[in-house]
Formats: C-alpha cells, sequence, structure tokens
C-alpha cells in the first residue's frame, strides 16, 4: 500500500508540469495506475481485503494529481500567469460550463473587463481580450483559426458546415456563399421576402385583432425562419401560416444551442451529452430534418436562383460541384445562422425604437417620407434613404449584438505563439474577442456607451459636447458581423431584411410597449447561447389609419 502510495503521489507531482488538460492527465494516470499495480502491487491484488487499499490509494492519487494540475494553473510557472483574472476560471473549465448554461457569458465577461481591463484569464488556456488591436490580430487575414471549441459543436456523424471549416475548405465553400448573398444576387430576394413580409402582416393583423397585444419577438422569429426556410430549402416552415413552432423547429434549436454552448467548454463531454435521450433525440430530428428538407429541395428542383441554387452551383461555375450532404449541411446552417440571428437584431431594434419617443418619432418621419401610406415600403432600392433607421440598426447591434460573445480563436499549437494588441500570447491559447464588451468600451463609443444614441452614428461636429448624443471613436470596434475572412457573409441580406419588414410595420402600424409589460427588465432577459434567447417583446398594436 505505501509503495503504491508513494508511487501514485510522484505520478501526480509528475503532472505538476502537465500544462493543461486534465482529460490527459486523468487518462495517463489511469494508465500509469494499472501499471503500478501490475509492477508493484499484483500479489496484494490476490488478497481480497487489500481492494480498499486500492481504491483508498487511487482515489488519494486522484486528489493529488488534480490539486497538482489546479496548483500549477495558477502557479507562476503557467504560460498565461500573467494576465489577470478571478481565480475560478484559472482553476476550471467548469466556470465557463456554468456561464455558458445559465447564458450569462457576455455579460459577466464585460464585468470582468470593467475590473481587469483588455486583457482576462477566463480559461485554464483561455482569454478574453476587449481591444480594438485584437480584432484583426485575431479575425483579420493572417489571425487565428477556428479550433477545438469550433470542432466541439461538429456533429461527428454529419459532414462539415462552412462555419467550423478552416483554411483551404473554408475558402472554396465560402465562394459559394459569397456568390450567393453578393449584392448582385440580393435583388433576387426581395420578392421573397415580401411575401413572407405579407405574411407576417396578416398574422399580425390575426394576432392583434383578438387582444391588440403581440409578443413582437415570437412573430419575428417565425417570420425569419420561414424566410430562411425559402431560402435554404425552397419553402417555409410554416410557423406563420401555422401561428406557432408546431414541429417545435425553434424550440429543438434552442435547446441545441444551449448543449452546444456548454460542450463546447468540455469537448470530451460530447459523448455524455448525446448519451441524455432528449437531446439525442433533438441532435437526430435535426439531422433527420435537414436531410428531408433537402430531399424535397432536390426533388422539385429550383423554380427560383435560392440560396440553395448557388450553394449547390447549379450553374456548374466551379470546377466541381459541391457533394450533396455538404449542401444540406449548409443549407441547414443558414437557418441557423440567419434566422435566430436576424431575429434578436429586429426584436432589440423594436425594443429601443419604443423605448424612446423621440426616437420612435424620428422613424415614423422618416418612413413616412421614404414611403408615404399606399406605397411599397418593401422597396429595398430605397434603402440608402432610410439614414435614421440605418443608425438605429448600428446601434442595436452596437449595444445587444446577436452573437454576443462569439466563439474562440485558437493560438495553434506548432510555432512560438503570437503577439496579440501588443502582449505575448502561448501556444494553444483560446481567445475571445467578445462584440459585447468591446462595444461598451468607451474607449471606442463615448460618452455613454451604455446608451442608446443612434446619433452617434450620423456625420457631426466632433465636439464631445454635442447634445444629441455620443461618438464612434474607432469604427473598427465594431463586430457585431465578426471580422475577416470569416466574418458574417449574410450581413447584407440581414441589414435589407431588417429594413424591409420594420418599413413595412411602421408603416402599417402604431407600436407601443403593452400596458403591464416591464420594459425596463427586457434586456435583463437576453441570454447568451452563441446566439442570444430573449424573453417576450409584448407590444399593443393597431393599424394605423387607412393602412392596411
Ligand atoms: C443580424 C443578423 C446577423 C448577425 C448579427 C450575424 C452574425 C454573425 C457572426 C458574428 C458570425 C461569425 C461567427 C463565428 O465567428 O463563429 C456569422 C457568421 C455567419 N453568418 Fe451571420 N449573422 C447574421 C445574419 C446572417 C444571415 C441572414 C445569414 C444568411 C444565411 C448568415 C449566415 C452566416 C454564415 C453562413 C456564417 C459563417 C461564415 C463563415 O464561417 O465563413 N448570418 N454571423
Amino acid at each position: 500500500m505505501d509503495g503504491c502510495l508513494i508511487v501514485q503521489f510522484a505520478h501526480s507531482m509528475i503532472a505538476l508540469v502537465h500544462p493543461s488538460s486534465v482529460k490527459q492527465a486523468i487518462l495517463s494516470s489511469i494508465t500509469s495506475f494499472i501499471l503500478a499495480l501490475i509492477s508493484t502491487q499484483y500479489s496484494a491484488l490476490t488478497t481480497v481485503g487489500n481492494a480498499q487499499d486500492i481504491v483508498l490509494a487511487f482515489g488519494i492519487h486522484l486528489i493529488s494529481l488534480f490539486c497538482s494540475v489546479f496548483i500549477y494553473r495558477i502557479s507562476p510557472f503557467h504560460p498565461l500567469s500573467s494576465f489577470p483574472g478571478p481565480i475560478l476560471p484559472k482553476i476550471t473549465k467548469f466556470w465557463g460550463v456554468s456561464q455558458s448554461w445559465t447564458g450569462r457569458q457576455h455579460r459577466t465577461f464585460l464585468h470582468l473587463h470593467e475590473i481587469y481591463g483588455p486583457f482576462v484569464r477566463t480559461g485554464p488556456n483561455e482569454l478574453s481580450i476587449a481591444h480594438a488591436q485584437a480584432v484583426n490580430d485575431v479575425l483579420g487575414a493572417g489571425g487565428l483559426d477556428k479550433g477545438e471549441w469550433y470542432s466541439a459543436r461538429q456533429d461527428p456523424n454529419a459532414p462539415k458546415n462552412l462555419i467550423v471549416l478552416t483554411g483551404e475548405a473554408h475558402a472554396n465553400r465560402r465562394r459559394l456563399w459569397n456568390r450567393a448573398l453578393s449584392n448582385e444576387n440580393l435583388t433576387a430576394y426581395q420578392p421573397v421576402i415580401a411575401n413572407r413580409i405579407d405574411e407576417l402582416v396578416r398574422h399580425l393583423v390575426q394576432v392583434a385583432a383578438q387582444s391588440e397585444i403581440v409578443d413582437i419577438g415570437q412573430s419575428i422569429a417565425y417570420f425569419t425562419f420561414d424566410f430562411m426556410g425559402d431560402m435554404a430549402f425552397g419553402g417555409p416552415f410554416h410557423m406563420l401560416s401555422d401561428g406557432g413552432d408546431k414541429n417545435d423547429f425553434w424550440g429543438m434549436l434552442n435547446r441545441f444551442a444551449i448543449s452546444a454552448s456548454v460542450v463546447s467548454h468540455i469537448p470530451w463531454a460530447f459523448p455524455l451529452v448525446q448519451a441524455i435521450p432528449s437531446l439525442s433525440k433533438d441532435l437526430r430530428r435535426l439531422r433527420r430534418f435537414g436531410v428531408e428538407s433537402a430531399t424535397g429541395r432536390l426533388q422539385e428542383g429550383s423554380k427560383t436562383k435560392d440560396l440553395w441554387y448557388h450553394l449547390s452551383d447549379e450553374a456548374e461555375l466551379e470546377k466541381m460541384r459541391p457533394l450533396p450532404p455538404n449542401v444540406v449541411a449548409d443549407g441547414a446552417l443558414a437557418v441557423i445562422a440567419g434566422a435566430d440571428t436576424t431575429a434578436g437584431a429586429l426584436t432589440a431594434l423594436i425594443y429601443f425604437v419604443l423605448s424612446d419617443a423621440t426616437t420612435y418619432h424620428k422613424l415614423r418621419n422618416e418612413v413616412d417620407t421614404v414611403y408615404p401610406a399606399g406605397s411599397d415600403a418593401t422597396d429595398a432600392t430605397l434603402h440608402d434613404r432610410l439614414v435614421w433607421m440605418d443608425a438605429c440598426i448600428n446601434e442595436t447591434l452596437r449595444l445587444q449584438p446577436p452573437v454576443p460573445t462569439n466563439g474562440p480563436r485558437q493560438v495553434s499549437y506548432d510555432g512560438h505563439g503570437v503577439i496579440i494588441a501588443g502582449r505575448y500570447v502561448p501556444p494553444g491559447t483560446q481567445v475571445y474577442v467578445p462584440p459585447y464588451a468591446i462595444h461598451r468600451d468607451a474607449r471606442y463609443f463615448s460618452p455613454s456607451p451604455e446608451c442608446f444614441l443612434p446619433s452617434r452614428w450620423l456625420p457631426h461636429t466632433p465636439e464631445p459636447e454635442h447634445p444629441d448624443g455620443g461618438f464612434v471613436l474607432d469604427r473598427s470596434a465594431f463586430i457585431p458581423f465578426s471580422y475577416g475572412p470569416a466574418n458574417c457573409v449574410g450581413r447584407h441580406l440581414a441589414r435589407m431584411e431588417m429594413k424591409m419588414v420594420l418599413s413595412v410595420l411602421v408603416q402599417k402600424f402604431n407600436l407601443q410597449f403593452a400596458e403591464d409589460f416591464d420594459s425596463k427588465g427586457w434586456c435583463d432577459t437576453i441570454k447568451d447561447y452563441l446566439v442570444t434567447s430573449r424573453g417576450p417583446l409584448v407590444v399593443k398594436l393597431t393599424p394605423r389609419d387607412g393602412s392596411l
């Protein structure tokens, strides 16, 4: 027994020099423990009375192993020891798990940056860097690649979609997406959006006819999902026409978003998550849903040049057409990446506009000028004239970015590390550049970075005392759509969609918060599961005179 303990304790001490991975340490310790038992304790194993000692020895071994790893992580020998941060995240990734599980990661990161400054150690091998220079250093061309955090989200039984690809494979697939969502092709999607907006208006009129009270956030989510169904699979998910998420599609995606956020921190837990029956059922249903939608789309053929048309390269512009399973994966990604993000942005936009009477009236005047009653408010050719709306959209994306923390990039294990925003970051480090925290930094948006001031996006005289609001001091710190070669390929579509929807809503309806709606507390209902989830946004909706 004593010999065994000494062997195990010595092994644990060796773990002190292990850089990071508890999983590898445990695996290697189990192996060495078995070897130690075989070599030194073989005879003891044959005696039943020693079983307790063996378990005890292994228990002590594990405890000493964990302690040694934890001590190492907070010791000055750890490569990230010079970066400040609270002690718990330095010790264990389970801190990150708890942040993601509760959806408060974006707010916690902001809080930590307010305390510790632009560099915060948010995990044993993880940094969050809220610095404009980091945007280019990390996300720009020549920056860092996506790493373990992204591979952990990838279902091993499914082909990879664009968001998890890196390097040349990403660049090749991204060419198809760029073509699909180029300004030239966006024009082709306007009638599809307009049709779906007609349905949204009918849905709102129907719901409002019953009580005048509507959860506008929910209706907008039905709209964005139906529209992305049109785009990706040639038909809607019928959420608007059904008046609900009858197939539980949105529900499934929400549950998947939470478990994926958690698993991204601890990739080794993916098999465990898959073993949870309800989650694995969701995953299977999502996969089946993608395949069925795609099969339907393939059988019907192309009626319009939608997203699928471009992603499957029906025009045969590439040397090799993409394989159908890859197109299915990208079609599903379009829905995941394009629906809830746009819904989150539009819902927050309506919230901010209704929160301030002056903002709302300015917007209404602008819409009434550009789209007088009876005119077609879905005409995107007039979008350049919606200057105030554009400023409101930017300010919304700044204060409540639909992807508030985004996924981290990873410094390659090969090589000597990199310099980010003037500081050396060692190999293997996961690096966040969190939009929510950067967007609220007074070095870049000042004064009052926490206030909704659309006028900061308008050209005005550079006087800090400007009565109308603040300034954008560094535009490169504005990253709601990320930055660089893997930035949001759908950003122009999203902006166009938002302007079309808001123009129609403002032209046709009077909007105000419902009487008993807690408008002050609404922002606190926003949770960060990579993409935000939001509580109900309950508004009173009445048709404007002669508008319908
Ligand atoms: C307001 C709405 C939107 C916001 C705020 C948004 C934000 C983002 C962000 C932050 C990323 C980077 C994610 C990462 O680094 O992991 C991203 C990527 C992406 N987005 Fe969007 N997005 C929006 C709408 C859309 C729409 C409408 C589409 C259309 C299909 C779309 C498709 C994509 C795709 C395919 C990627 C992956 C790009 C790549 O890896 O190369 N997004 N989006």
